[in-house]
C-alpha cells in the first residue's frame, strides 16, 4: 500500500497536536481497507477455490483470524488509533499471504483467509506463521506502537460440498476455542473425544 503524506490542519483547539495528526490519518484511511475484500466479494473468491476443488481436486484452507482484546487497544490508544491499527493489520496480513490468496473483512476486527491450493498440514503451518507474523512487532503509527496479536480459527477443505457457511462455523468455533486457550493461537482441528472426556 502506498501512503501519502497528507496536509494536516493547524490545531484550533487545545487537543494535542499528535492526537490531531492520528484523527487526520484516521479520516484519510478509514473506509474499505486497502487489498481487503468485503464479504460479498470473499464470499465469490470462496466460491472460486471451491469450484477449483471441484474441477482440479485443489485443496484450499479458510483461516478466521480475529484481533485480541480489540477493546483493549480502543481504550488504550482511542478508536481512531484502533481504526488505524485495523489498517496497518490488514497490510500486514496482505504481506503474509500469497498470489491467488485472498482477504476479506468480514466484521469490525475480524479478517477471513483463504489460502489457495493449500493440503491441511500446509494450512496449518501457514496459519501458525500468519499469527507469529503479526506479533513479531508492534504496528507503527507515527509516536504510538500498538502491540497486536491475533487468534485463528481455520478448516482446511478437501470435499466440495463444504459450503461457506459450513467452513465459516467451524472456523469460527475453533476461533472461540483459541481465544478460550489464551488468545495468540491457531485452532484448526476440533478437540478429539478423548480430549473432551
Ligand atoms: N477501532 C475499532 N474497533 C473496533 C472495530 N470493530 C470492532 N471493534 C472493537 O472490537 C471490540 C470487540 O470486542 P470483543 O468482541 O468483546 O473482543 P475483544 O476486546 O477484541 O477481545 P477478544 O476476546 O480477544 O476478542 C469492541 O470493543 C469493538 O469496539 C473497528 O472497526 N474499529
Amino acid at each position: 500500500m502506498v501512503i501519502m503524506l497528507i496536509q494536516i490542519p493547524k490545531a484550533r483547539t487545545s487537543q494535542p497536536s499528535g492526537e490531531i495528526r492520528r484523527d487526520s490519518l484516521a479520516r484519510f484511511f478509514l473506509g474499505p481497507l486497502a487489498g481487503v475484500a468485503n464479504r460479498r466479494k470473499f464470499l465469490t473468491q470462496f466460491e472460486v477455490a471451491r469450484g477449483r476443488l471441484r474441477s482440479q481436486r485443489q485443496a484450499y484452507a479458510l483461516l478466521i483470524a480475529d484481533v485480541d482484546h480489540c477493546k483493549a487497544i480502543n481504550d488504550s490508544f482511542g478508536h481512531q488509533a484502533g481504526n488505524l491499527a485495523l489498517s496497518l493489520l490488514s497490510n500486514r496480513l496482505d504481506s503474509c499471504v500469497r498470489n491467488g490468496d485472498s482477504i476479506g473483512r468480514i466484521g469490525g476486527e475480524k479478517f477471513a483467509i483463504l489460502l489457495a491450493d493449500c493440503d491441511p498440514k500446509a494450512a496449518a503451518e501457514r496459519a501458525e506463521s500468519i499469527k507469529d507474523r503479526v506479533a513479531t512487532a508492534p504496528l507503527g503509527l507515527g509516536d504510538l506502537q500498538i502491540p497486536v496479536t491475533i487468534s485463528i480459527g481455520g478448516v482446511a477443505i478437501a470435499d466440495p460440498r463444504c459450503s461457506f457457511n459450513d467452513a465459516y462455523s467451524q472456523a469460527t468455533r475453533r476461533l472461540y476455542r483459541a481465544k478460550q486457550a489464551g488468545r495468540n493461537r491457531v485452532q484448526m482441528e476440533d478437540p478429539s473425544v478423548a480430549d473432551e472426556d
